[in-house]
């Protein structure tokens, strides 16, 4: 067993659990919530929605007021929400920012010191924390895997879908940070794990730069609030995405919510949406039929 369960919370006839685990990619204990929803058992595996936090957050955040369980537990989707760093490494320093360090991943693996061989927080969503899941929880169906995600979250949500072809059916984001080459917020998080001087590694995790040499189909949900000071402020640039996806003939659909801020009332209040949204990409394929619904 390589997860403790440390709590076991009913939620909508399924189970929400928190974890904790010892992961290597980023060599230090992960905690994460995962939700089981009622109707997945070994012999009918659920399909998977992960969920990517934000600046400042853990696992916990999503789960206790993203308001994601309910549709979930209506469609059969179960749903992980992993934190958002390595936590305790002792680097200094780490622990001194909002928006840098412990809280702020930025779902890329560091290549500058001191965070480089640390900071893997894209290995361990894309490859580590799936593979110790589905070989564990056999609740959990593996093959059919969606991802959404809020802010620094979403912009983590829309690069590993565009990074990695074929890996999850879906994507979608709340209010993302989707050109973190161009705004405050990623330059200094990539300045940080990557070196001022590492603009194509920057532009390798700029979801922005990555849809416009995208070669696959897109159908990609982004719900933004007008009155969240963030996109006010130019850290989310939804606008730059929408753009580039233009050009380069990308289904993208963002809607923008009047008077929405950046906070969990405006996810909860559209969470239903991405879960429905996942759920018709998850549910595609049915009963052995290879078609494309
Ligand atoms: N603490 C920061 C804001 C950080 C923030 O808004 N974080 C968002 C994600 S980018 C969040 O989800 N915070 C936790 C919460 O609302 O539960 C500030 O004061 O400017």
């Amino acid at each position: 067993m390589s997860f403790e369960t440390t709590a076991t919370i009913a939620s909508f006839g399924g189970k929400l659990l928190k974890l904790a685990h010892q992961a290597k990619s980023t060599s230090c204990q992960m905690k994460l919530n995962l939700y089981i929803p009622p109707s997945a058992s070994s012999s009918k595996p659920a399909p998977v929605l992960f969920y990517l936090a934000g600046l400042t957050c853990t696992g916990d955040n999503g789960a206790e007021k993203g308001f994601f369980q309910n549709m979930a537990s209506k469609k059969g989707i179960a749903v992980v929400y992993p934190d958002t760093s390595p936590r305790g490494l002792g680097i200094a320093g780490e622990d001194d920012a909002y928006d840098f360090g412990s809280g702020a991943g930025f779902y890329v693996d560091a290549t500058k010191e001191p965070y480089a061989g640390k900071y893997n927080m894209y290995s361990y969503i894309t490859k580590e924390l799936p593979e110790a899941l589905f070989a564990e929880f056999k609740e959990l169906d593996g093959k059919r895997v969606s991802i959404t995600g809020h802010s620094m979250g979403g912009h983590g949500a829309l690069t590993l879908f565009l990074k990695n072809p074929g890996m999850y059916k879906s994507v979608s984001a709340f209010a993302p940070i989707t050109n973190p080459s161009k705004c405050p917020w990623g330059e200094k998080a990539f300045g940080g794990y990557f070196g001022d001087d590492q603009k194509s590694k920057w532009a390798e995790h700029d979801a922005t730069e990555l849809i416009s040499k995208f070669s696959g189909e897109t159908d990609v949900l982004i719900d933004v609030g007008t009155g969240d000071n963030f996109y006010k402020q130019k850290q989310l640039l939804p606008e730059n995405f929408e753009e580039a996806a233009k050009k380069a003939g990308k289904n993208v659909k963002v809607r923008y919510h009047d008077n929405y801020d950046h906070s969990y009332f405006f996810i909860s209040t559209f969470a239903d949406d991405h879960v429905e949204h996942a759920a018709k990409y998850l549910f595609a394929y049915k009963l052995g039929q290879r078609q494309k619904l």
